[in-house]
């Protein structure tokens, strides 16, 4: 079983499925790509970052194992980074036309849409490189006419123009009907002469409504954009000078705003990154402390401790992150003594722990210090004694607090993230400006076993109920089939592929994420002040 693995196959597995929807739609669609004279969407972007600079993969197991009846869908046919480009941290969303030419699946509009957000909330310049032929039209119904379906592209497009975000775009292949509507939304749109067309109609459908005879140069090409329409700003030969000419457009733009988020010159971990490796037990039911963990991801391997002995199984530290003042909020995974004398389990959230997270993270919005959440979290304790020491609103404080944070947020699943527990240590639904999974992640509402006996107990008292007994097969086969469907659904993958998370990572890849997280949010002004609403006490 995948918790059983070591972090060293684990990691081995990332690498390789990674390897795998790096090559998209295959070798001989690569081919083909090159045969027309177009770059690949990872080719592209390659070409466009800065040499040598480092760039940030979202959703790279974007729809990983899903749409298999259509073939596969390797990174839902659009590749996003964040990256340099003329020394200016960029998003990159470039259409996989090697992928159902680019066509467009219900997670690629999800994907479109969270570079988008991204873009939003950092204020960062967009880069779309078009090779697309529009909507999946087999699943025209799940990505068309909702709200967060591609309409909402061209509605972001034109929103993020009134917000001041820079966007230029360049078509490098198809750009066909809907589609059509993103470059010309941008600030600039530029073409590739022989390869790239824009319409509104495609050839085919020209003859089939009109009756027209048109080849798709002439009705859509480089040209007759650039000479006679006037849609497109600019033409250029190939796709190596029409990027070439995004990177001069680049260098030009303004300074960004900055937030002010406090920054010093960076100082290496004292622990090795790598430890994470060996301080990760093989067996996720084994506790262990997540303190050395932050050492090897903090500036010097420095802690200053929140409260430390008080609410334990939270921890809540002031750091540095490569130089950025962070505030990390953490679950500790070893049992621990509450100052009553009582033994607490790794891993849950008890009230006296939600308490100080929450004032920790208010402290954090007070003096505008990113927080960063890492979660191994069983849930929130559960029980009599539990409930009537108010579980529910002490976590109703953390949720609230963290909800309402007008610092940003970035979230790490380090290993369970189960129940309530996700939301209150800022899970997908809380807006983390980014969020990753570790290969040792597992998300879902609660693991499969706890599923697998909670079912088996409704379904036993429905039996009853009608004066029926479980049989000890059947109680057998629930056991079974539960835990297999809710094994198969915690994987990290599966999160991934619905963009639950923004992806799987090397675990030690985790602080210069924070980094460029944070650079990013930085560009972004704090603009809401600090309001929490009402708070249970
Ligand atoms: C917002 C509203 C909209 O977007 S309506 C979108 C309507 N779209 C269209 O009419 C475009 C239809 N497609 C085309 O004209 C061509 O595929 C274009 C884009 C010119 C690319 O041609 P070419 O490079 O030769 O690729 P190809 O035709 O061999 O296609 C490769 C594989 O992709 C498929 N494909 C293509 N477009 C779509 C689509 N929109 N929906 C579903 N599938 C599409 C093709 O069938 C082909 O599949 P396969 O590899 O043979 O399995």
């Amino acid at each position: 079983m995948a918790h059983q693995q070591t972090i060293s196959q684990l990691l081995e597995t990332l690498h390789r499925k990674y390897d795998e929807v790096k090559m998209g739609g295959g070798t001989k669609k690569i081919q083909t790509q090159h045969q027309k004279g177009k770059l690949t969407a990872r080719e592209r972007i390659d070409y466009l970052v800065d040499d040598g600079s480092w760039f940030l993969e979202i959703g790279a197991f974007a729809a990983d194992h899903m749409y298999e009846e259509e073939g596969g869908c390797p990174s839902a046919g659009v590749v996003v980074v964040v990256g340099y480009v003329a020394g200016r941290q960029c998003v990159i969303v470039a259409n996989d036309a090697t992928v159902k030419a680019g066509a467009w699946f219900p997670l690629a509009a999800k994907k479109n849409l969270r570079a988008q957000e991204i873009a939003m909330e950092n204020r960062l310049p967009v880069i779309y490189l078009v090779d697309s032929a529009g909507v999946y039209l087999p699943m025209q119904a799940e990505v068309f006419a909702d709200k967060e379906h591609f309409g909402r592209i061209f509605r972001n497009n034109a929103r993020m123009s009134s917000m001041g975000i820079v966007q230029i775009s360049a078509i490098m292949g198809s750009c066909v009907a809907g589609g059509a509507y993103l470059p010309v939304m941008s600030d600039e749109a530029f073409i590739v002469e022989g390869t790239g067309s824009v319409y509104l109609a495609g050839p085919y459908l020209v003859k089939s409504s009109i009756g027209e005879d048109i080849d798709s140069e002439t009705l859509g090409g480089a040209t007759m954009h650039c000479e006679i329409s006037g849609v497109t700003d600019n033409k250029f030969p190939d796709d190596k000078s029409c990027l070439d000419a995004i990177k001069r457009y680049i260098d030009k733009i303004g300074q960004p705003a900055s937030a002010g988020f406090n920054r010093t010159i960076a100082v290496t971990p004292a622990r090795l990154p790598e430890e994470i490796y060996d301080i990760l037990p093989v067996d996720r039911l084994k506790p262990y402390d997540m303190r050395p963990i932050l050492e090897c991801i903090t500036d010097a391997s420095e802690l200053d401790e929140y409260k430390p002995d008080y609410g334990k199984t939270i921890i809540c530290a002031y750091a540095r992150v490569d130089g950025w003042a962070v505030g990390i909020v953490a679950n500790q995974r070893t049992m621990v003594k509450s100052g009553k004398g009582e033994m607490q389990m790794g891993g849950v959230i008890y009230g006296e722990s939600s308490d100080k997270a929450a004032r920790f993270i208010m402290n954090c919005n007070q003096k505008k210090i990113p927080l960063v959440f890492f979660q191994d979290v069983t849930g929130f304790m559960v029980g009599s004694r539990a409930e009537q020491g108010g579980i529910i609103k002490d976590g109703a404080k953390m949720v609230s607090a963290v909800a309402n944070s007008v610092v940003p947020k970035f979230t790490f699943i380090v290993g369970n993230s189960y129940g309530a527990g996700n939301y209150a240590m800022c899970g997908k639904a809380y807006d983390p400006r980014l969020i990753f999974a570790w290969p040792t992640a597992q998300m879902a509402v609660m693991s499969g076993a706890s599923a697998a006996k909670t079912l088996l107990q409704i379904q036993t008292a429905a039996l009853k109920a009608k004066g029926e007994m479980i049989t000890a097969e059947t109680e057998k086969q629930i056991l079974e089939d539960i835990s297999a469907k809710y094994n198969q659904e915690l994987s990290p993958y599966y999160a991934a592929a619905r963009l639950w998370v923004d992806g799987i990572i090397d675990p030690t890849d985790t602080r210069r994420i924070i980094s460029a997280g944070i650079e990013a949010a930085n560009q972004a002004p704090v603009e809401k002040p600090f309001n929490v609403g009402v708070i249970q006490v």
